[in-house]
């Protein structure tokens, strides 16, 4: 282990939140590490005494674990001992072979939503990710890229702001070194940042605005969960300003899946009023005594929004099935095995 500057607990993003879930036996006999890449059978991480891998008991999964993740570790044998509780988690809803959300990341504070001030800019691909952060318990920033490129940035500005008035929206250049210290706030001593947004919106060139390297090479870099090393990684980088970068390219597009509360969240100004229709199950397309509507007509909600949010609802819903009978599907084949194997035996 190496430790070039004494590095404490607090800076790797330790806080009150993790200290309480650790007991009096445990606070003498294990050590926190925050986890910076996930092996098939090992993970590494980071402790106060530098980088190190942990190994895991024969009957946990690494599947289980993600980038960012406090975990306790037994510093003699190298065995991690437990995860803690996660003050949020991102995943997707992609596969459905398996029936699993996969784990993006953990422990992540704040999720800068990247677009950039030209085509790529789009209402509804800002509203997904906001449902993901909001589903997630991450705090949202919107980040504008190319506002170099703009003679209205202001245009983008107030349709990202129109998406929540307490939402913070950020339009910067970012080539510009100088400009990240417009993130500052999100990027202080201990504080978790990810990075989610289409291809070439400008995620590489934050990055590397951010942390003062150049060239991804430069983060920590994982294999996959199966063991392939992949080119394109997950890694977490440490930012001079103290916080902690994770970039995942999982999170170029992500589909939603059982985020129903941060869709919801997100469509406030709806769903709120869902509860006051006539019929459990209004669909808002012309019932009877459909408040909705009625506040399409008030003008308090308009047309687009309520298309958005049904499609958005509508895909979650599909997703969440897909994703559910997978799940059984898998159950019923794994005791199928079982029961095989059992035959076997005898
Ligand atoms: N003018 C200007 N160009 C930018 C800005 N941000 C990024 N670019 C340029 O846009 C191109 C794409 O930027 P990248 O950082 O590679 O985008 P990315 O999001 O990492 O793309 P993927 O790796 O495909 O996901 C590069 O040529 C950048 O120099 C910006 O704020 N202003
Ligand atoms: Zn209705």
């Amino acid at each position: 282990m190496t430790n070039p500057t004494q590095t404490t607990l607090a800076d790797l993003g330790w806080t009150n939140f993790y200290q309480s879930q650790v007991d009096i036996d445990e606070v003498t006999t294990t050590t926190p590490a925050r986890v910076r890449g996930v092996h098939r059978t090992q993970i590494s991480v980071i402790t106060t005494d530098g980088t190190t891998d942990l190994t895991l008991d024969p009957g946990m999964s690494t599947a289980e674990i993600a980038i960012g993740d406090w975990v306790l570790c037994d510093p003699k044998s190298a065995l991690m001992i437990r995860r803690l509780d996660r003050i949020s988690t991102l995943q997707r809803g992609s596969d459905y072979q398996h029936g699993e959300r996969q784990l993006i990341a953990a422990n992540i504070d704040t999720l800068f939503i990247t677009t950039s001030c030209n085509a790529d800019f789009n209402v509804a691909r800002l509203e997904r990710y906001l449902a993901l952060a909001y589903d997630a318990d991450v705090t949202p920033v919107i980040l504008l890229t190319k506002a170099d490129q703009t003679d209205d940035q202001q245009h983008y500005i107030d349709q990202a702001q129109a998406l929540g008035p307490d939402l913070a929206v950020v339009a910067v250049d970012a080539r510009d070194v100088t400009e990240t210290t417009k993130l500052t706030p999100w990027t202080g001593k201990g504080q978790t940042v990810a990075l989610a947004g289409s291809s070439g919106v400008g995620k590489t060139t934050l990055t590397n605005a951010l942390t003062g390297e150049n060239g991804a090479t430069q983060g920590i870099r994982e294999d996959d969960a199966r063991g392939r090393h992949t080119t394109t990684g997950r890694s977490l980088h440490h930012l001079p300003s103290g916080g902690w970068l994770i970039d995942t390219p999982g999170m170029r597009g992500l589909g939603v899946a059982d985020v129903v509360a941060g869709i919801n969240e997100v469509f406030s100004e709806i769903s709120s009023l869902e509860h006051q229709c006539r019929f459990r199950d209004c669909k808002h397309d012309g019932e009877p005594g459909c408040a909705v509507t009625a506040a399409i007509a008030a003008g308090d909600v308009t047309p687009d929004r309520l298309k958005r949010f049904q499609k958005l609802r509508r895909e979650d819903a599909i997703a969440t099935e897909t994703t559910a009978q997978a799940r059984i599907r898998n159950k019923k084949f794994t005791k199928v095995v079982k029961k095989a194997v059992k035959k076997k035996k005898r």
